[in-house]
């Protein structure tokens, strides 16, 4: 399945005013016109419902960098997803590493906002990710696996299929560290698989996973390679409009996920099962991927052997 790329810029605290505006507009403004990739800003709440009119007339869409799960309330300085949703934000970010440590976002607490979310048709963006001494004692994959078995807890497939999820190795957020390309890789494909297990593979296949930690224009194009990396999360102090236009454009002149020429000789395609030895074996990779996968048939020899009939009667 051929997933749709998401590049988000998460401002965090930065930016003032005016700023916002003219990094909004000016992304807006150059925005590839197709459907290649997914573009997003996350600002700060303050500036929500004017950017959403600012990139009102764009496919740029804007989102919150967090809420509380509630409705309504006496939780003061909090937002919640129905004042996001009152001002048409698309996106929210849910779980980012800075609120897990600074504002004790606990996996429970992230569950209940995913569900808020879903409620308001604001699409989650799930982050998820190791610490360094995680990652060096080798426990990476464990880590976010739990937070997005945590996250995803109650939901059911069609629900996580919209879902978008961030890996963020908290190591690599701000610090110009990045993970290799495989790296981010094997741990994009990580999540997917704990998806297949809780949901099923199509689930899996669909779910858009981005990676974040120092992503510039010139590392975007070689994660964007990678199987299961679908997009990016670019948050450093300095994302300006034309940085963050320089990585959509990587996003969407990205080369194509892997496309497999296979040449199966005397394999032959017939629906008929009698005689056909083919159709009856037990072959579960290559019925995977015939049901999987997008594909085609390609007929070489057609024409060289109407050639060879006629001529010699073979
Ligand atoms: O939300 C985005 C991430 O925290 C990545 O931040 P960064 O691009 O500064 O590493």
């Amino acid at each position: 399945m051929m997933r749709k790329p998401i590049i988000a810029g998460n401002w965090k605290m930065f930016k003032t005013f005016e700023e916002a505006i003219q990094f909004v507009d000016a992304v807006q403004d150059k925005l590839p016109t197709n459907d290649k990739v997914d573009a997003v800003v996350c600002a700060p709440a303050l500036y929500l419902p004017t950017l959403v009119q600012v990139a009102s007339e764009s496919e740029l869409a804007i989102g919150a960098q967090t809420m509380h799960f509630e409705n309504e309330g006496a939780f003061t300085g909090e937002i919640s997803p129905a004042q996001l949703a009152s001002v048409d934000v698309d996106y929210v970010i849910l779980g980012h590493s800075e609120r897990r440590e600074y504002y004790n976002e606990t996996d429970e607490a992230i569950n209940k906002k995913v569900a808020a979310a879903l409620a308001h048709n604001i699409v989650p963006i799930i982050c998820c990710g190791e610490t360094l001494e995680e990652r060096e004692a080798g426990t990476t994959e464990q880590k976010v696996a739990g937070q997005i078995k945590a996250a995803l807890a109650g939901f059911d497939a069609q629900q996580v299929e919209h879902m978008v999820i961030a890996y963020e190795p908290i190591w690599a957020i701000g610090t110009g560290k990045t993970a290799t390309a495989d790296d981010a890789n094997q741990v994009c494909g990580a999540i997917r698989a704990v998806i297949e297990e809780l949901y099923n593979a199509e689930t899996a296949n669909a779910v858009r996973i981005q990676y974040g930690g120092s992503v510039k224009p010139d590392n975007i194009q070689e994660l964007l390679t990678k199987e299961h990396i679908d997009g990016a999360f670019s948050g450093w102090s300095k994302l300006t409009a034309r940085i963050l236009l320089n990585i959509i454009g990587g996003g969407q002149q990205m080369p194509k996920k892997p496309v497999a020429l296979i040449i199966l000789d005397g394999f032959a395609f017939r629906d008929e099962t009698f005689g056909n030895a083919v159709a009856q074996a037990n072959k579960p990779n290559f019925d995977r991927y015939w049901s999987q996968y997008p594909h085609a048939t390609l007929t070489a020899a057609e024409k060289l052997l109407d050639y060879l009939t006629a001529k010699w009667g073979i």
